[in-house]
């Protein structure tokens, strides 16, 4: 073993610059790729991807040669460590090959799936079967396009998923992780990460089971007995939304007080003539108020801010960092509407995060956890999504302070950010599942249901077998990209907002706080961003909110007036919170 520390920093100072190099080819063979899918920018990608990990490992198993008892350097230490897990470069050349080829097949079929009303009209999902989704209040057609995506995506996804499974695990334990789920989880550096998410996911169940409720019984006025039993799960394809992991765009059938003001500006966007360049410069606007960076000129030119029309690419949006300190850029098909205008600024979020700590080591040119870099963005939409910022911006013509618009208001965030708590949750519970042997192939798809059943209270409109793969039909499945980290952000993104407010000087109810133009919450936000991942986490969250832990009180303070209304409303309409007639489906 190697223990002088001067020899470990000279190691360091080449990987980094390596490194750089290295990862910057393959950002752009893999950008090339998801902005013009065919199968040359694929063989591009797959090429440059083995060349990262022949690096990868080449520097890895060096770095495994060092003891760092006696370093003095922890950021030394750290970064030692990290590199000695080899991820998916541990695998042999032809597991590897392999791995890599299932990864970008799953995300081609996925991102060029689409579903056909008759052989000329073929639907995609962004924009077409989203809108769909969101838009349609007729329970055939919200069902043809459910339907119709899961046959499209997931199901044609299960094998290729399942040879995923082994070889992802492989490579974790090749590492020295049990299996892949571990792995995911190291990432937090918590060891009791999973009970902590069990203790935030307790306290917040009361408060989404009162959303349920409330929401069944809207839905039950809308679509009748027939289609929603008061004691029974949702169907699935009712929220307004592909997953049911948000709800915001069936406000209409749910708003408390049609008379007040509410809050979808989506009308007022088009009828003012936005268009999605208009959306980024507004976000940009937003940070730069807050005494953060601006977009380099390469983000403006480099970008694919709307879906081109000429050929495929992957829609989810993205932020993307190219590793040289100065190109960074964002994917997004972005539609005129209140729901990607957050978009906008939680991928802005990301290139934020990336601007801020550009000059760390690369190995540290990452959130202090998963769960930072998804709130970045998040917690500045909170402020834009507020009534007197949405007016300030000219897309609502009149703030009015009154009981029913606080009531609307809030209602149209809790569709958001409490109806997604359970998705954000039980995503990864299916897969570290999947990944630790507790759900077998034969199983993916009623374990599946189960969560869905378990944690959301819905139920699938039609019945479903083991000849579909639902799990499939959500982007980050085939994609391979972990999702607990959108839980852990939509906690902390709470405890962030509260103590940006607090160092904006926000006096009154948390809900109404816009730290627009706050130079000091900009900067306790810097600070921490400019960390990167150079530190355990709990330190930047002490940096931010006081102290190191994931807490539910800011949340619960934000959404305090509408849990008392919602618990009052239930009562009001002798609901009961929850499912107990849980196997009860809808008659088709
Ligand atoms: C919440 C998550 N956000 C994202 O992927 O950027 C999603 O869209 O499912
Ligand atoms: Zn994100």
């Amino acid at each position: 073993k190697i223990t002088d520390e001067t020899q470990a920093k000279q190691f360091l100072a080449e990987y980094n610059s390596t490194a750089e190099t290295v990862w910057n080819a393959y950002t752009e063979a893999s950008w090339a790729y998801n902005t013009n899918i065919n199968e040359q920018n694929k063989q591009i990608m797959l090429e440059k991807n083995l060349e990262m990990a022949n690096h990868t490992k080449t520097y890895g198993l060096e770095s495994r040669k060092y003891d760092t008892t006696d370093f003095q350097d922890p950021s030394v230490k750290r970064i030692l460590k990290k590199l000695s897990d080899l991820e998916r470069a541990v695998l042999p050349d032809a597991e590897l090959k392999e791995y890599n080829n299932l990864l970008a097949s799953m995300e081609t079929t996925y991102s060029v799936a689409k579903v056909c009303r008759d052989e000329n009209t073929c639907l995609p999902l962004d924009p077409d079967l989203n809108k769909i989704m969101a838009e349609s209040r007729d329970y055939d057609e919200l069902l043809f396009a459910w339907q119709g995506w899961r046959n499209a995506s997931g199901r044609e996804l299960r094998q290729s998923y399942e040879r995923y499974v082994e070889l992802a695990n492989l490579a974790a334990r090749s590492n020295g992780h049990i299996d892949n789920g571990a792995f995911w989880r190291s990432l937090y550096e918590t060891p009791t990460f999973e009970k902590d998410l069990e203790a935030l996911w307790k306290n917040l169940e009361p408060l989404y089971l009162n959303l349920h409720t409330y929401v069944r019984r809207a839905l039950f006025k809308k679509y009748g007995a027939k289609r929603i039993n008061l004691k029974g799960p949702i169907p699935a394809h009712l929220l307004g939304n592909m997953w049911s992991q948000t709800w915001s765009s069936i406000m209409d059938l749910v708003m408390p007080y049609p008379d007040a003001t509410q809050i979808d500006v989506t009308q007022a966007m088009i009828a003012n003539g936005w268009n999605a360049r208009r959306m980024f410069n507004e976000s940009e606007r937003f940070f730069t108020s807050l005494g953060l960076m601006a977009m380099p000129d390469e983000f403006w030119q480099k970008s694919m801010l709307e879906k081109p029309t000429d050929r495929e690419v992957v829609c989810h949006a993205s932020a993307w960092d190219f590793y040289n300190r100065k190109d960074f850029r964002i994917k997004q098909c972005t539609v005129v509407n209140m729901d990607d205008l957050i978009t906008v600024h939680h991928e802005m979020g990301h290139v934020q995060y990336f601007l801020q700590y550009k000059e760390q080591p690369i190995s540290f040119r990452d959130g202090a956890n998963p769960g930072f870099h998804e709130a970045i963005g998040d917690v500045l939409a909170l402020s834009v999504s507020t009534p007197k910022h949405l007016h300030s911006i000219g897309l609502l013509d009149k703030v009015e302070d009154n009981q029913e618009s606080t009531i609307n208001f809030l209602m149209s965030i809790a569709l958001d950010k409490i109806a997604f708590l359970p998705f954000g949750y039980l995503m990864d519970q299916w897969r570290w599942k999947v990944f630790d042997g507790r759900i077998p192939s034969s199983e993916y798809n009623k374990e599946w249901w189960n969560l869905r059943l378990k944690y959301q209270g819905l139920c699938p409109p039609v019945t479903r077998t083991e000849e579909d793969f639902d799990p499939g039909a959500k982007f980050h499945i085939p994609a391979n990209v972990p999702y607990i980290r959108y839980f852990v952000s939509f906690v902390i993104q709470f405890q962030f907002h509260k103590a940006l407010c607090e160092a904006a000087g926000h006096t009154g109810p948390l809900h109404n706080c816009d730290i627009y133009e706050s130079k000091k919450a900009g900067k306790l936000l810097g600070d921490v961003m400019k960390l990167g991942y150079s530190k355990p986490w709990p330190e930047a969250m002490a940096m931010i909110t006081g102290q190191p832990e994931m807490s539910v009180q800011p949340l619960m303070e934000y959404f305090q007036p509408l849990i008392t209304w919602l618990e009052q409303e239930n009562k009001n309409n002798g609901d009961i919170l929850g499912w107990p007639e849980y196997s009860w489906m809808p008659s088709t």
